[in-house]
């Protein structure tokens, strides 16, 4: 069984390059070292190297584009992603939408690379696309609940409990995280007892006065 994994997304919450993703992955591996939870970071992409460089706790980009080194102006090379350090990578988050094509194409990049895989969705049709496409995860994550702090995994704990269903049915090796509105112990567990093996989750901890705190409780019933 593989151990659960806290993703903590920081989209563009941070002000100025480097002291809150600083102090996000500080918090992050604090809590990983005393709980055993495999904790990990997404920060924008020029925090990428100063946060693999510092910290032991997977990095991970929030974008990739399925391209190779070239002639490509203003696009995200996974190449570089996988130089800066990244264990893996976000595809296709809400807030960063792509085509099922540059999908297909960033999740093979990232695999040639070796990049880990975290395809996000908004429902349960799209989880099975995107489990066909056979990344490491596929992320449900319902918009309408994102930055909302209602709970999925208490607000609609079915659409969870159909995602995994439903990835389950294109391919057993495709592991289930699920996020908006995470906040709390139970919601996670909630989550792991769907069916799930992990959350995405962002502006609890991104947020909190008390990061490390956050992250304590969001641990405390696994
Ligand atoms: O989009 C998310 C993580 O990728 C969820 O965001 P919130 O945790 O702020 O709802």
């Amino acid at each position: 069984m593989v151990s659960p994994l806290i993703l903590i997304n920081l989209k563009t919450y941070q002000e100025g390059i480097g002291g809150s993703a600083h102090r996000i992955a500080t918090a992050a591996e604090n809590v990983a070292k005393e709980s055993g939870v495999t904790i990990g970071v997404a920060p924008s992409f020029m925090d990428l190297r100063p946060l693999s460089t510092h910290f032991s706790i997977p990095v991970y980009a929030q974008h990739i584009d399925g391209i190779t080194p070239g002639a490509h102006t203003g696009y995200i090379l996974p190449e570089a992603v996988k130089l800066a350090g990244a264990h893996g990578t976000l595809i296709n988050h809400s807030e960063r939408r792509l085509t099922l094509a540059d999908i297909e194409a960033a999740v093979a990049a990232a695999k040639r690379l070796q990049l880990e895989t975290v395809v996000c969705t908004n429902n349960v049709a799209t989880s099975a696309a995107a489990a066909a496409l056979a990344p490491d995860y596929v992320a449900i994550e319902p918009p309408e609940l994102i930055g909302s702090g209602v709970s999925v995994s208490k607000a609609d704990p079915e659409i969870i409990r159909r995602s995994v269903e439903a990835v389950r049915g294109v391919r057993d090796d495709v592991q289930v995280l699920t996020g908006a509105g995470i906040q709390s112990g139970d919601c996670v567990k909630i989550a792991l007892d769907l069916g799930t093996q992990g959350v995405l989750l962002a502006s609890s901890v991104v947020k909190a006065d008390d990061p490390a705190a956050v992250l304590r409780e969001l641990v405390s019933l696994l």
